[in-house]
Formats: C-alpha cells, sequence, structure tokens
C-alpha cells in the first residue's frame, strides 16, 4: 500500500445539534481507488463533505499531501486538489455537454490534451458534446458530473455513490470509466453502496457504522470474506447484489 494522500484522525462533525462523524479514522493511499462502504445512515457523505469544508469539523484532523486542510474554507480545498462529485452531480441540465465543461474549466480555457483524455475515458461525452445535460440518461450525466471535476488537474477526487439508481448495463459502463481513471493513477475515494461495482474497483476498502470506521483493510479480503460481508454489510451469504 503506498503513502497516503489524504488521512483522517479522530474526526468528529456535527450537523446542526446532531452528532454525526465520531472519531473517523481514515487513510487514501496515493494512486489507488479506496472505496467507503456502509449502511445507509452510516456517516459516508458527511466524511466526505468534512473532507471537504463542507461540514464542520468539530474535533480531529485531515491531512492532505501533508498539509492539515481542517478548518479551511471549501474553495482553497478545491483549489488545493481535490475535486468532489456529489450525489447530487451539480450538473447544469439545461446548458450543453460542452458549456457544463467551459464552466467547470474555473482557471481558464479547457486544455484540449486533458479534454482529449477525457474523450477517451467518457466516450458519451464527446458524442454528445451539444447536447443539453438534461437530456443525457443517468450514467451519462454522471460521467458528465466526475468529467467536469477532472477537467482541471486535481490529486485527488471524491465521488458520492455514483452509481445511485443507474441501470446494471450502465454501471458497467461507469465501472470502465472509473478503470480507465484507476490507470492514470488518480486518487479516488469512493463512497458506494453497490458491493459488486465496489469490488470490482476498489483496492483499499474502509467500512462506517454509525459515524466511524468499523473495518479497513484490502478489497480482496473483504471480498473473500462472506461471513464479514455479511456481519459489516448484511449482504446476505452467497448473494450477489
Ligand atoms: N441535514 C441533516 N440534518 C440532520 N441529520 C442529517 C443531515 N444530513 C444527514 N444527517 C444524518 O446524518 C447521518 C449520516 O448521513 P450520511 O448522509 O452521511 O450517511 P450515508 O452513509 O452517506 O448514507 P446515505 O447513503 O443514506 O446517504 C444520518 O443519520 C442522517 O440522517
Amino acid at each position: 500500500m503506498s503513502e497516503p494522500i489524504l488521512s483522517l484522525r479522530d474526526v468528529y462533525a456535527d450537523i446542526d445539534q446532531y452528532h454525526i462523524l465520531h472519531g473517523v479514522d481514515l487513510d487514501v493511499p496515493a494512486g489507488e481507488l479506496t472505496v467507503l462502504l456502509g449502511r445507509n445512515g452510516a456517516g459516508k457523505s458527511t466524511t466526505l463533505r468534512t473532507i471537504m469544508g463542507l461540514t464542520t469539523l468539530t474535533k480531529g484532523q485531515v491531512r492532505f499531501q501533508g498539509r492539515d486542510i481542517g478548518g479551511t474554507a471549501t474553495p482553497a480545498i478545491a483549489r488545493g486538489g481535490i475535486a468532489f462529485v456529489p450525489e447530487n452531480m451539480g450538473i447544469f441540465g439545461q446548458l450543453t455537454v460542452r458549456e457544463n465543461m467551459v464552466l467547470a474549466a474555473v482557471s481558464g480555457a479547457m486544455d484540449e490534451q486533458r479534454l482529449d483524455w477525457i474523450f477517451e475515458v467518457f466516450p458519451p461525452l464527446k458524442k454528445f458534446w451539444n447536447r443539453a445535460a438534461g437530456n443525457l440518461s443517468g450514467g451519462q450525466k454522471q460521467m458528465l458530473a466526475i468529467a467536469r471535476a477532472v477537467i482541471e488537474p486535481r490529486d485527488l477526487l471524491l465521488v458520492d455513490e455514483p452509481t445511485k439508481g443507474l441501470a446494471p448495463a450502465i454501471i458497467n459502463d461507469l465501472a470502465d470509466a472509473f478503470e480507465q481513471l484507476k490507470q492514470q493513477q488518480v486518487s479516488i475515494l469512493l463512497v458506494e453502496q453497490n458491493f459488486n461495482f465496489s469490488r470490482r474497483l476498489g483496492q483499499s476498502v474502509a467500512v462506517m457504522s454509525d459515524g466511524h470506521i468499523v473495518h479497513r483493510g484490502t478489497m480482496a479480503e473483504l471480498a473473500g470474506d462472506e461471513d464479514l460481508q455479511h456481519e459489516l454489510l448484511g449482504l446476505g451469504l452467497g448473494a450477489h447484489q
């Protein structure tokens, strides 16, 4: 396992009067894809939002590339190298794919070479370049959201449940795109509920329950241990989600 690009130590976070995270310890190795799994309401989205400074950190440390970023404003965290694709994706449905991408390239014109790379990873974006984003399929919208996040170079990509609501064939296309990102050694932290998708892509895995991490290890180990899957995720023994 390589050095962590991101590490959380004893992270606590509140939403209003509710204590949501209770001492999260998490490492994201550089150049790998790490999956954060857990049941509904475990605190996965809140963990991503806390990393981005969108939910207030009340205690603990968030270190990114060796720097403490806890308490830093969200735009500075983004400029510092972390891209975030929230569950609602944040794309503009009435604008074309191209316009969505232009808006995402905040520091100027889009880099042509990088755009060619994005078209390689997400071929539908090239095909539907001048189509309104609102008319894309769910999977294509997810691709656009991720492409917007990486149109400018970022060192770490956080993605919240990209497979939510997608049909199996589309999930497969999305997995292919993530495989390509992995081949480029992009560091990724992926929040997921879909275990098969996670198993295909993940190198490291962390499992959350009730606001903290209850298991950390390799995906290979968790994928090979049905009892552990059952215990941690409530997956049926022998079942394929
Ligand atoms: N705005 C809010 N106000 C109060 N409680 C909230 C708010 N947002 C989230 N929570 C609570 O925080 C807990 C963690 O939510 P979070 O969305 O981080 O979980 P999750 O693991 O991502 O699950 P899901 O997949 O359902 O989004 C849940 O109990 C949820 O009800």
